[in-house]
């Protein structure tokens, strides 16, 4: 499996701002908007163009366009802090949606939304979720969306621990993983050490 670590140092600093356990709300999700503008940025660098003739004010010129604009799956609740950003950059992209909640005792991933189109074969999909912690959701969600024929898929995470990272290469899915930072591992509640502590209370407050 291939894994990008982004290495900025103003997306280690907006990493910084999701941290700190000082940032309220509305600054948490001001910093995740910005990070996932840099994260999606990095994750296209290589995609397909096409080209096509663009008429300037003053001359015929050589355009570019994404060949095959993906699909967006932000993971809820905490991936749609990600979407708005990515959908501004990829104006062509679809989205669909999945929801999970992780279990608080069992730390498995309870899935209560799936809003998928029917057929994945034809896209690139990009699945947007702050955190990589077990893996359990992301790989979830990576089932749901091979079932649908996926064979292109880019997990799009802030903070990923190493188990989580295991997991996915585990799962033997067509994976690649863009993240801000490999952590240092779990604690006993399943959280990332040091981590940004729980990415949905941080963004919208506890459920
Ligand atoms: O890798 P895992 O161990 O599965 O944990 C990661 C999941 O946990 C968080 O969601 P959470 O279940 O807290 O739901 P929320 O977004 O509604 O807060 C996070 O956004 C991931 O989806
Ligand atoms: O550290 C963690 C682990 C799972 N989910 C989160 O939001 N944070
Ligand atoms: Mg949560």
């Amino acid at each position: 499996m291939n894994t990008n670590v982004v290495d900025h140092p103003l997306a280690a600093a907006l990493l910084t701002t999701m941290r700190d356990v000082r940032s309220d709300n509305a600054t948490f999700r001001a910093a995740l908007r910005s990070l996932t503008h840099m994260l999606v940025y990095e994750a296209m660098r290589d995609a397909p163009v096409e080209v096509f003739d663009v008429d300037t004010p003053v001359a015929t010129t050589a355009g570019t366009r994404l060949a095959n604009p993906p699909l967006l799956v932000p993971v809820l609740r905490a991936g749609l802090g990600m979407v708005e950003q990515a959908s501004a950059l990829l104006p062509q992209a679809r989205v669909g949606f999945v929801g999970i909640a992780r279990d608080e005792s069992t730390h498995q991933p309870v899935p209560y939304l799936e809003s998928l189109p029917e057929d994945l074969s034809r896209f690139p999909v990009y699945v947007l979720d702050p955190m990589l912690a077990t893996g359990g959701s992301m790989v979830h969600t990576i089932d749901l969306l091979v079932a649908r024929g996926a064979t292109d898929i880019t997990a799009v995470c802030v903070v990923a621990a190493p188990e989580g990272v295991a997991a996915l290469r585990a799962s033997g899915h067509p994976v690649r993983l863009i993240t801000a930072s490999i952590d240092e591992g779990l604690n006993e509640d399943a959280y990332i050490v040091p981590g940004l502590g729980d990415a949905g209370d941080r963004q919208f407050g506890p459920r």
